[in-house]
């Protein structure tokens, strides 16, 4: 990416005057071989929307792999990078985030999760990326899918639901309609003369997925709101897993548990690397609470769609709009 001059960052990038987040030391962890861990799981959900997974059995090395032939095909050319794009949406886009004017300091590659049906570009890019770089996205995947099966059930039965694949089977089934995101935000020194205002890596929003998995390096820049709307920065951790709530599991569990708003700020010195797989339902999927979880008498908050009415919905909206919004049910519905 292009360093850019003090003027050109103030007109191109979304920069807000914010208050120094100091690092959050209350994040909730869940470690996957405790016994409680279901428990544990469903209470992060409940009160952050967030959590982050140690002990998660996912091997280390797949992680350090894919940083490795990651940071590969970023550091090529801006011509040859921007041959795999645009993102539309998957490929790799620089600065652009999705189809409606967001703009962050980040450039990403997203990709889909299903090797059969790897689309042109995604087959571009592995054949002119690094040489290995299509061997460890996929395991990269394969392990963490698998993990994230496993964080499904844990959850399902924390919640006291006797069908402990109500979640995860969405995520194993073959039209599973899921993704993955590398981003990289490179380092930006001028950041240090922005008179204390921060510069966006990636606007505020939620995702609108079931549940997205994110793996960084050790730079931080992720913060969370908290539900009472205080920002807080993410510690990082490379070997950890950090799991994001999103809106689709907000809808099944009828509001209990939350979809996290999230960000990244850009760095001054450091790159920030990180991978995020993105867990969906098919595409035809009815969304709505899972009747297992209703109580007698208790109401659906939300009006029922399908997961691609929700996404088409998602894609025509800004990063940092209520997505869910017009899918809630009014007094008069
Ligand atoms: C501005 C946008 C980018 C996004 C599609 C959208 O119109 C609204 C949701 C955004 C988001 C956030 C989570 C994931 O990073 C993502 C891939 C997704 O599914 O929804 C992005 C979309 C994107 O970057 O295309
Ligand atoms: O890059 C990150 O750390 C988070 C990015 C994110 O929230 C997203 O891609 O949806
Ligand atoms: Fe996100």
């Amino acid at each position: 990416m292009v360093v850019l001059s003090q003027p050109a960052l103030n007109q191109f990038f979304l920069l807000k005057t914010c208050k120094p987040t100091p690092l959050f030391a209350g994040i909730p962890v869940v470690d996957l071989t405790d016994p409680d861990a279901k428990t544990h799981i469903v209470n992060a959900c409940r009160d952050f929307g967030f959590f982050k997974l140690v002990n998660h059995g996912v091997p280390l090395q797949f992680m350090a792999n894919l940083e490795n032939e990651t940071l590969g095909f970023f550091k090529k050319p801006q011509s040859e990078k921007d041959r795999a794009g645009p993102p539309d949406p998957f490929g790799y886009g620089s600065k652009r985030i999705g189809p409606n004017g967001d703009v962050g300091w980040v450039e990403y590659l997203l990709l889909n999760t299903n090797p059969d049906v790897i689309s042109p570009k995604s087959q571009f890019i592995f054949r002119e990326g690094p040489q290995n770089f299509r061997a460890v996205v996929e395991e990269y995947i394969r392990a963490v899918k698998n993990m994230c099966y496993e964080v499904l059930e844990l959850m399902a039965e924390g919640l006291g639901i006797t069908q402990r694949n109500v979640l995860s089977r969405l995520l194993k089934d073959e039209k599973s309609d899921s993704c993955f995101r590398l981003n990289h935000y490179p380092p930006c020194p001028e950041v240090q003369a922005l008179n204390g205002r921060n510069l966006v890596g990636f606007g505020e929003h939620t995702d609108p997925q079931i549940i997205s998995v994110l793996r960084s390096n050790s730079t931080s820049g992720l913060q969370i709101c908290l539900t009472d709307g205080t920002w807080v920065s993410v510690p990082p951790d490379q070997t950890s897993f950090f799991i994001n709530v999103g809106d689709t599991l907000q809808v099944m569990t009828n509001g209990r548990f939350k979809s996290v708003k999230h960000r990244v700020l850009a760095d001054p010195t450091k790159s920030r690397l990180s991978m995020i797989y993105f867990g969906g339902p098919p595409l035809c999927e009815k969304i709505a609470p899972l009747p297992s979880l209703m109580l007698k008498g208790e109401e659906s908050f939300y009006k029922e769609f399908t997961w691609w009415e929700y996404k088409k919905a998602a894609y025509a909206s800004r990063l940092a709009d209520n997505r869910l919004g017009p899918f809630e049910k009014s007094a008069a519905d």
